[in-house]
């Protein structure tokens, strides 16, 4: 028997990728503090808040026999800064306006749990962005797109016309490594 797999998270880009590798699943709410601590390596954040939401997931789901909980993270990182999802636009501009012409990480976590073992995947990407004015930025910022994005942006919609080049995985930007997803689901019986 296959175990039943929830995916521990709000965001739709998750549900989209995690449908593209064809797993069943379900979606569990969980609301977890995304917040850095002081001296905290931008990975080990990553990490530990995909870890956090794996973790509140089965808690949700707690009881349920055969029950595997899938968390996960995305931040952009440039020169040590995390960029989260922006408040407002204001703040996605700044951010935009600090990516262009520029190479920036995206770090993308995926943890997996179930009552007995835990175990989690990196998928590290560098995305170098065209330079952009500032006519460009408003109107990216007035398209509503960069909100609930890491970094302002969405790769996979209209920022895919700032990307000059990707180096690493285009999922993982997108918010769900799929190889090591798979790989770890696999792992825990959670895909064929
Ligand atoms: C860089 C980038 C990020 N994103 C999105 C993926 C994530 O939804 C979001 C990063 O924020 P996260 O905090 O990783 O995720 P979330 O708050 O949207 O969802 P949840 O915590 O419930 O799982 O940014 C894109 O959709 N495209 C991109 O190109």
């Amino acid at each position: 028997m296959r175990a039943m797999l929830y995916l521990a998270s709000q965001s739709p880009r998750r549900r989209q990728l995690l449908e593209q590798i064809g797993v069943r699943f379900e979606v569990v709410d969980v609301d977890v503090i995304e917040a850095r601590a002081p001296g905290e390596a931008a990975q080990a954040y990553v990490e530990r808040v995909a870890r956090d939401k794996a973790r509140a997931g089965l808690r949700r789901v707690d009881g349920e026999r055969a029950a595997v909980v899938l968390g996960a993270d995305t931040e952009v990182v440039l020169d040590d800064v995390v960029f989260g999802k922006p408040a407002d636009a204001e703040e996605a501009a700044a951010m935009l306006r600090r990516l262009a012409g520029r190479t920036h990480r995206v770090i993308s976590a995926v943890c997996v749990a179930d009552g007995a073992r835990e175990a989690c995947a990196v998928s590290l990407s560098e995305v170098t962005f065209a330079p952009l004015d500032e006519a460009a930025i408003a109107a990216y910022v007035a398209s509503g797109e960069p909100f609930g994005k890491a970094g302002a942006y969405a790769i996979q919609g209209r920022a895919a016309a700032f990307v000059a080049h990707l180096a690493g995985s285009y999922s993982g930007v997108m918010g769900l490594p799929l190889f090591e997803t798979c790989g770890l689901l696999r792992a825990f019986g959670a895909a064929p």
